[in-house]
């Protein structure tokens, strides 16, 4: 890595000794008990000048060792400050966008507070994070705890300011870790409000791998005389903006290569090209994560039986409690290991020991892409990224990305690795149980929703897409009908849309004995009506002409047709739900205000 920019040119040494202004000496001591022997080249940059007295917008590759840079600051910073905090009042507040992230850069804080000797003064801090833990109650904490520093996702601080009990006159320093995600979100308004409320003698810093050009605004409204830290990585002389240990791959598949593909590298299919101890897989919604986890947790069981790897999944859809605990379970597990998520955990999550990302499908945002694959790749050590892409217009993204200075080469795997596709299986999974049929459908579904969510449309358009073999390989038994099927030529679509033997859908059952008790219940007064109804045409038809009748089976058909639309409609709009950006739920608070327009600065103030 080299830092390259005007400002990190001036480094004279990576010496934490040598910072000027000096450190503290606990923050001294917990560095080198970290086993810090230098500081990073963004660390090195930017401690001096954001411990001094200079706004930062701050833009480094991922797993660099950006936390640090803002958090021995904001430390230094306040120890310096004369006044003890007070209660009701904070001196300094960092802002992520997820509840993962938020949590993790509390836990360094905290960890670098555990160096504070004895007889100096104590610091602390506060997790702000919602979820759980109601606002009343992350108030009360604030008022007896008297924490220096809030760590928090925007939806909540933004819940704790509106207090009249909550002071900000005494704020130090403000930073945004991810700050272009927060503008992604479409949070801009919510964050000028933020700054408003501030006090305007306050230091700012932005932190993020990919500082967009949408964040100008935000520099040009909430920092003053901001300096720019670009730290570069140059590879064989061409620049990049991922880290020169992070390798990046693609592999240009066919809809029925990829589950193939995924099962086969997961399962060390290719050690010399993949080796991990733990890897991360990206699914595109969280209803994939939920129906893949199951299906490819039964596969291995049945497929691989000596196989030791834990598979754990993730998403925004669930509790924070089981968030939590599933990432920490995927931490501290000794045994080989896969993390099935999304974009959730795209961002800033530092899991030691993840050494690959596979990536199902590219992300609809270009930039989470990098923030993806920089899971792996951390802090000099060695890590592998690979995108499947679709052969055809996906391949372009390879050369968009180039653009971007990611750069990436094929992967080109052998037909042995993907010749056993599992259709045979996915069948068979899939008949055990209807469940996991609405599983599949709700999963393929919300992926054309997402599909069209891409922001780079000219490489993602859906028209382009084997949409029938896609729906296959999603183990579909038959073609949903979705508005986004129309486009599909009546000649590459399959007879009666069935994607393999037609079954009789009435006697596919659930396996969930009180589902299914229901489903029958329904089928019962289905057919009772059907049976009324079919006793009053009767009569209607005796007196009707011979013509007419040839017509019935047709309406006949058309009904039976409406019947199954009426049933995939609802799986459908179960799936557009679940296609939601599952990052909006830390948002969910702050959208609603956002809605009823309470985030403007007007609503704040009475602070
Ligand atoms: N000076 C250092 N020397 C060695 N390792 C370090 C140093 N500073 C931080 N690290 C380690 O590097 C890893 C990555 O740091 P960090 O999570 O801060 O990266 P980041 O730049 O914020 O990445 P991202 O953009 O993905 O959020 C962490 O495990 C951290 O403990």
């Amino acid at each position: 890595m080299s830092g390259n920019t005007p400002a990190a040119k001036k480094i004279a040494s990576r010496a934490w000794e040598d910072v000027s202004p000096s450190l503290t000496p606990w923050v001294l001591e917990a560095v080198q008990s970290f086993g810090f022997t230098q500081m990073t080249p963004v660390q090195a940059s930017v401690l001096p000048l954001f411990t001094g007295n200079k706004d930062v917008v701050v833009e480094a590759v991922t797993g660099s060792g950006k936390t640090l840079a803002f958090l021995i600051p904001l430390i230094e910073r306040i120890i310096k400050l004369d006044e003890p905090v007070r209660a009701g009042y904070m001196n300094g507040i960092i802002i992520s966008p997820t509840r993962e992230l938020a949590e993790q850069i509390h836990s360094v804080l905290k960890s670098l507070f555990d160096f504070i000797p004895e007889d100096s003064p104590r610091l602390r801090s506060q997790l702000l994070i919602g979820g759980d833990t109601p606002v009343h109650t992350d108030l009360k904490n604030f008022l007896s705890s008297k924490p220096h520093i809030l760590v928090a996702t925007p939806g909540r601080l933004i819940e704790l300011l509106k207090a009249n009990q909550v002071k900000t006159s005494a704020l130090d320093a403000l930073v945004l870790d991810e700050a272009d995600r927060l503008l992604d979100l479409g949070f801009d308004r919510s964050i000028n409000a933020l700054f408003n409320l501030l006090p305007k003698q306050r230091r700012t810093g932005l932190f993020s791998a990919t500082i967009t050009d949408a964040v100008g605004q935000l520099v040009r409204v909430g920092l003053r005389n901001p300096v720019k830290v670009v730290v570069k990585v140059t590879s064989a002389g061409t620049e990049q903006r991922t880290p020169s240990t992070l390798g990046i791959s693609y592999a240009k598949v066919v809809p029925s290569q990829k589950l193939p593909l995924l099962i086969n590298l997961i399962t060390n299919g290719d050690k010399a090209v993949f080796p991990y101890r733990k890897a991360i897989v990206y699914f595109p919604t969280c209803i994939g994560v939920t129906y893949y986890h199951s299906l490819i947790n039964d596969l291995l069981k049945e497929k691989y039986p000596d196989s030791d790897i834990e598979i754990f999944s993730m998403h925004g859809k669930l509790p924070s409690g089981p968030r939590r605990k599933t990432l920490g379970r995927f931490t501290d597990t000794v045994k080989q290991a896969v993390l099935f998520t999304t974009d959730v955990a795209a961002r800033g999550l530092d899991i030691p020991e993840v050494d690959v990302v596979f990536q199902l499908d590219p992300p609809t945002e270009p930039s989470a892409f990098l923030h993806r694959a920089g899971r792996a790749g951390r802090a000099g050590r060695a890590g592998h990224g690979i995108v499947f892409l679709h052969i055809g217009r996906e391949e372009d993204f390879v050369d968009f990305m180039e653009v971007k200075k990611v750069h990436m080469s094929e992967y080109v795997f052998e037909e042995e690795q993907v010749k056993d596709n599992h259709s045979e299986f996915v069948r068979k999974w899939i008949l055990e149980d209807r469940n996991k049929h609405d599983q599949a459908l709700r999963a393929f579904v919300s992926f054309i929703r997402f599909y069209t969510k891409h922001t780079a449309t000219s490489i993602f358009r859906l028209p382009n897409l084997d949409l029938v073999a896609l729906a296959k390989s999603y183990g579909l038994l038959r073609l949903p009908k979705m508005p986004e099927l129309k486009s599909v030529p009546e000649a590459d679509l399959p007879e009666g849309g069935w994607l393999g033997e037609k079954i009789d859908m009435d006697d596919y059952k659930y396996a969930n004995p009180q589902k299914e008790a229901s489903r029958l219940e329904d089928l019962e007064a289905h057919r009772q009506e059907t049976k009324n109804k079919k006793k009053r045409d009767f009569i209607k038809i005796s007196n009707e002409a011979w013509s007419a009748k040839s017509e019935r089976k047709e309406i006949r058909e058309e009904r039976r047709n409406k019947r199954q639309t009426r049933v995939q409609a609802k799986a459908i709009a179960e799936a557009a739900e679940s296609s939601d950006s599952e990052a909006e739920v830390d948002w969910k608070e702050l959208v609603q205000q956002k809605k009823k327009k309470k985030t403007d600065v007007a609503s704040f103030a009475d602070l």
